[in-house]
């Protein structure tokens, strides 16, 4: 199965950092999310209860990250995986996290994780 949803540029803002003067402000970093689905039901339907609603998704990804703090991109991105994973039953996804304030001299720092198993319908 090879549908997927695509949730780009999703920005939160929450304390994250290793250093000292990270850890009195926040931050903004921004989400690339790529999330397998079945969109076959849905569009059969056109009905949002059939599908992956990435309104709720998002608001959930927002509400989460900007709830908590981490030192690294690494734990929050992993956490937020997990998140999607147990909460929306998402099978396989992508997550890309981006800070890109973290260096004078790079455009952006990113982690780049996939987690799950890409399911294929038994016939
Ligand atoms: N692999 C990582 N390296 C670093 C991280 C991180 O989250 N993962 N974080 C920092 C600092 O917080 C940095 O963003 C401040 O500029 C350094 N290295």
């Amino acid at each position: 199965m090879s549908d997927r949803i695509f949730i780009e540029g999703l920005w939160v803002e929450t304390v994250i950092g290793v250093y000292d003067w990270e850890r009195s402000i926040k931050q903004r970093l921004f989400f690339d999310l790529v999330l397998a689905t079945d969109i076959r039901p849905a569009a059969a339907a056109d009905d949002i209860d059939k599908t992956l609603n990435y309104k709720t998704l998002s608001d959930r990804v927002i509400e989460f990250s900007e709830s908590k703090s981490h030192q690294l991109i690494e734990t929050l991105a992993e956490q937020v995986a997990e998140l999607i994973q147990t909460e929306f039953k998402v099978s396989w996804l992508s997550l890309k996290l981006s800070k890109p304030g973290a260096l004078p001299r790079a455009k952006n720092v990113a982690v780049y994780i996939e987690r799950g198993n890409l399911r294929e319908p038994t016939t």
